[in-house]
């Protein structure tokens, strides 16, 4: 379960951005909905634990994100947050499997090959593991990202902006495996977007 509890952040000497609070049940999925400049990447970077906001808490399974040393945190971000991006950014000079490996390192845990040739193959990437990015499309890469996000298992799988740059048969495509992938991972689901595409297909929404 995450708790944002009483948050808001200034950056420098602008506005406050107040974020309301929220509960994030296991397994659950949402939508992050809110015009641009509303604070949606802010929040996911506090989320995150990216961006120290200017006052309040981010309490992941017990943990109070903020308590942590930056060590610390990065090796629990590593090991509980999942996050694709909306670009893949994946290091090019690394093949796909040692791109997923590194997930694992950072989160100071054992690289196991046959869960990423199995989490691959989940995602139709059976066969990929020793290409380099350049050698894959697109779609392929973004998959990818996913994989990596999901690789350590982690409580909550944040994808921001997802499907922005998609047309509609891959933005529902990447709608499918980000819900299918949190369900089988047991991950719970943030999307924060303005694509009013994929409104009808998550329940919950958090409004900014
Ligand atoms: N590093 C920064 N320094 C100063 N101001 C910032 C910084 N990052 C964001 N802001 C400001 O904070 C506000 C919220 O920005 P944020 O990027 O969180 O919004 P958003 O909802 O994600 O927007 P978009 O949908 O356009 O990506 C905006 O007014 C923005 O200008």
């Amino acid at each position: 379960m995450i708790k944002v509890e009483s948050l808001n952040h200034r950056y420098n000497n602008g506005p406050i951005l107040h974020f309301p609070d929220w509960t994030i049940g296991d397994n659950e999925q949402w939508l992050l909905l809110g015009s641009s400049g509303s604070g949606k990447s802010t929040l996911l970077n506090c989320i995150s634990g990216l961006l120290k906001p200017t006052q309040g808490n981010i309490v992941l399974n017990g943990t109070d994100l903020y308590s942590l040393s930056s060590k610390a945190m990065d090796r629990f971000r590593g090991q509980h947050i999942g996050i694709v991006f909306q670009k893949p950014h994946l290091i090019q000079s690394l093949n796909i499997s040692e791109n997923i490996e590194i997930a694992c390192s950072f989160a100071g845990l054992p690289v196991i090959k046959s869960k990423i040739f199995s989490l691959l193959e989940s995602l139709g990437l059976d066969g990929k593991a020793k290409k380099y990015p350049s050698e894959l499309s697109q779609g392929q890469l973004q998959r990818v990202s996913v994989a990596r996000a999901l690789i350590n298992h982690p409580t909550l799988l944040i994808a921001d902006e997802p499907t922005s740059s998609l047309d509609d048969k891959n933005a529902e495509n990447v709608m499918d495996m980000l819900i299918t992938q949190a369900k089988e991972n047991s991950a719970s689901l943030v999307i924060a977007t303005h694509d009013t595409r994929i409104r009808n297909r998550v329940e919950r929404e958090y409004l900014l």
